[in-house]
């Protein structure tokens, strides 16, 4: 680790909506006091299912909203009502873009360049970002995934130290999608501070150098994608194995902790698998029957076995 101080600090972040009337015009939490922190040089995910507090937290991170609580700290300052050297230090892509819809693409990013004291060069992210395939055509009827794509070049027009992204992947086709993660990764090692949000799994899997999970308005787990991931392995619920066979062989009885299914014909799976001793409860069975499986898969853990296993015990505790 560095010891150079953290892009973003959060700390014990609360924040209040209302009052709503649903409520009998009482106020409502969402964020119980999520706290975090991003380094320059580094991807740092916030994940979690729909109205977690993400883009909550986010925007009290950029400074748009003020907490009700705790402490924010960007590039060392208050975001909240920051002066303008702090915020053309920051890039931000809102989720729902924000752009204004008249306007083509090329002259908006141009002029958004051109508010900079330090712009971005703007033609070489219209070119990478394959913007110009729809310059002629108005913000208003972009698609969703072209929208994304001005949206992020925007975010970046002032070559900002830290940028965040609300959902960069949302909408994008596989193709747009891979060369958004390609830059995201290039100006991660620019030195760059990204802090983004989704709800895709495989998304923070692929990006992620630390991953805070999100349930709530608070952070239930944190750590690199390896950490969270080898934690679980020792947690209840292991690996999975699968492999094909012939259909409808007679099951064996498994160890208690061990379940063995036959979910389609000829195709099964030996859940709970923790350690060496559990395959050979599998192999021995294949050995005293002459079982020669077709194929056969062990199924590392992912971040979504790790997310749905918080999100199961958050159930369980309500
Ligand atoms: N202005 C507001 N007034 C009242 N409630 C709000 C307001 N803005 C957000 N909320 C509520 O706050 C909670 C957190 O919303 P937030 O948008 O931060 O979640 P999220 O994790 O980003 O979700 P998603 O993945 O769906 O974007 C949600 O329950 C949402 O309905």
């Amino acid at each position: 680790m560095s010891n150079v101080s953290p892009s973003l600090v959060i700390e014990d972040l609360l924040k209040d909506f209302g009052p709503v009337p649903a409520l009998d015009g009482r106020m409502v939490r969402v964020l119980n006091g999520i706290s975090l922190k991003a380094n320059a040089g580094s991807v740092t995910t916030l994940l979690g299912s729909n109205g977690a507090g993400k883009s909550t937290t986010l925007a009290c991170a950029q400074g748009l909203l003020r907490p009700d609580g705790g402490k924010v700290s960007l590039l060392g300052e208050d975001p909240y009502g920051a002066s303008p050297a702090l915020r053309s230090r920051v890039g931000v892509m809102l989720q729902d873009g924000g752009l204004p819809p008249s306007l083509r693409p090329i002259p908006l990013l141009r002029h958004v360049a051109s508010l900079y004291r330090r712009p971005a060069d703007i033609n070489a992210l219209i070119e990478r970002l394959g913007i110009d395939e729809f310059a002629n055509t108005s913000i208003r009827r972009l698609s969703g995934g072209q929208k994304q794509r001005v949206a992020l070049a925007a975010a970046l027009a002032g070559n900002p130290e830290v940028i965040f992204l609300d959902e960069p992947s949302a909408g994008l086709d596989p193709q747009s999608r891979q060369v958004v993660f390609d830059l995201i990764t290039e100006l991660r090692d620019a030195g760059l501070c990204i802090v983004l949000t989704t709800h895709l799994m495989e998304d923070a899997q692929r990006l992620s150098d630390y991953v805070y999970i999100i349930d709530d308005g608070l952070n239930v787990a944190e750590g690199t994608v390896a950490e969270l991931t080898a934690r679980a392995t020792h947690e209840a619920t292991a690996q999975a194995v699968t492999f094909t066979a012939a259909p409808a062989l007679a099951l064996p009885q498994m160890p208690a902790h061990l379940l063995l299914l036959e979910p389609t014909p000829g195709q099964y799976r030996l859940e709970g698998v923790r350690d060496a001793h559990d395959l050979a409860s599998l192999t021995n069975w294949w050995a005293q029957e002459s079982i020669l499986p077709d194929s056969l898969l062990m199924q590392p853990r992912t971040l979504e076995d790790v997310f749905l296993e918080i999100a199961d015990k958050g159930n369980d505790a309500n």
